[in-house]
C-alpha cells in the first residue's frame, strides 16, 4: 500500500496557521502513517486591510481562494474558523467535519482597565464587528467605537500602540495563539452574544473524496454539529453573512437545544433578542423558526438598513 498524504489549504495569518497545524497534529495522532502538509495562501480578505469588512461586501472573503485550491486539486482539505465560512458552498464542496467547540465568548482586552464596566465615560474601544459594536453601544452609549482591522496580532499591536483604550476579540483566537493572559474579561454570552460558530473549527473538502472523508471522520463532533446547524440555519434564514450585526448561540442540555438569537443596528439603538428551545434533532428548524420570529419583530428593517448603507 502506498503511503497516503493530505494537503491542508490555509490562510497565512498566525491564527489560521495555528488552526491548520492543530488539525495536522490531530490527524497525525489518529493516523501515524499519514503524511500531512500545509499549503499556505493569501485570500482577498487578507489583502484588503483598510476598509471595514462590512463595506467590502462579498461573502466568503476569507475562503474563496482556499475553495479554488480544493476544486483544482491543489489541496485536499481546508481548515476554517466556522464563523468565517459562508452558508453556501461551491458544487462538490462541503463542510464534512465540525470540530468540538471551544470558548465561544468575546474577550475584553485592555492594558489599563480590567472590565467593560471599568471603562471611563467616552473611552475608545476598537472592533470592526457590527455584532460586537451594536451590543457594546446598546450597553454603553457613551463609548467611542472605532474600526479595528487586521489579524489578531495586528489588532493587539494597535491596542498596545495606544490607539484604543480597549478592544474586543474572540476569546478562542487569543487562547489558540497562547495569549489567553491578555483577556481581562471574557464577556458572558448574555452581554455579548457570539457570532454563529464562534470558537468552532470546521473542515471543508471535496464531497466525492471518500478517502479524505474517512480520514477526517473521527474529528467530527455531534454536539458541536447540532449547535452549529441551529446557529447557521438562523443566520441563513436572516440572509446574513458573517459581517452583519447578528448573534446566534446554541447550547445543549442532553437532547434539548437552546438557541439564542440577536439582531441589532450597529449604533445600538435597536436590539432584538429572542430564544427558542426544542429537540436537538430539529436543530435547523429551530434556527429557522427563531429567524422568522426575529424578522416579524423587525429584524428585516434593521438588516435592510445595514445592507443599504454599504
Ligand atoms: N473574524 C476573524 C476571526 N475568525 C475567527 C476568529 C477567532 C476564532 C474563532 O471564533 O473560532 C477571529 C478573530 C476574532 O473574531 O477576534
Amino acid at each position: 500500500m502506498t503511503s497516503q498524504s493530505l494537503r491542508i489549504a490555509t490562510r497565512k495569518s498566525p491564527l489560521a496557521l495555528w488552526q491548520a497545524e492543530h488539525i495536522r497534529h490531530r490527524l497525525q495522532q489518529l493516523h501515524p502513517q499519514l503524511r500531512v502538509e500545509l499549503v499556505p495562501m493569501s485570500t482577498r480578505g487578507d489583502k484588503i486591510l483598510d476598509t471595514p469588512l462590512a463595506k467590502v461586501g462579498g461573502k466568503g472573503l476569507f475562503v474563496k481562494e482556499l475553495e479554488t485550491a480544493l476544486l483544482e486539486g491543489r489541496a485536499d482539505l481546508a481548515v476554517h474558523s466556522m464563523k468565517d465560512v459562508p452558508v453556501d458552498f461551491p458544487d462538490g464542496l462541503g463542510l464534512t467535519v465540525i470540530c468540538a467547540g471551544e470558548d465561544p465568548r468575546d474577550a475584553f482586552v485592555s492594558p489599563r482597565f480590567a472590565s467593560l464596566d471599568e471603562l471611563p465615560q467616552g473611552a475608545v474601544v476598537g472592533t470592526s464587528s457590527l455584532r460586537r459594536q451594536c451590543q457594546l453601544r446598546a450597553r454603553r452609549p457613551d463609548l467611542q467605537v472605532r474600526d479595528l482591522r487586521g489579524n489578531v496580532n495586528t489588532r493587539l499591536a494597535k491596542l498596545d500602540a495606544g490607539e484604543y483604550d480597549a478592544i474586543l476579540l474572540a476569546a478562542a483566537g487569543l487562547q489558540r495563539l497562547g495569549m489567553a493572559e491578555r483577556i481581562r474579561q471574557a464577556l458572558p454570552v448574555e452581554t455579548s452574544l457570539p457570532a454563529n460558530g464562534q470558537g468552532v473549527l470546521a473542515i471543508e473538502c471535496r464531497l466525492a473524496d471518500r478517502q479524505t472523508l474517512a480520514l477526517l471522520a473521527p474529528l467530527d463532533d455531534a454536539d458541536s454539529r447540532d449547535r452549529v446547524l441551529a446557529e447557521r440555519a438562523m443566520n441563513r434564514a436572516l440572509q446574513g453573512g458573517c459581517q452583519v450585526p447578528i448573534g446566534a448561540h446554541a447550547v445543549l442540555a442532553g437532547e434539548q437545544l437552546w438557541l439564542r438569537g440577536l439582531v441589532g443596528s450597529p449604533d445600538g439603538s435597536q436590539l432584538l433578542q429572542d430564544e427558542i428551545r426544542g429537540p436537538r434533532q430539529q436543530a435547523e428548524a429551530l434556527g429557522e423558526t427563531l429567524a422568522r420570529r426575529l424578522l416579524e419583530a423587525g429584524a428585516d428593517r434593521i438588516l435592510a438598513q445595514v445592507y443599504g448603507d454599504r
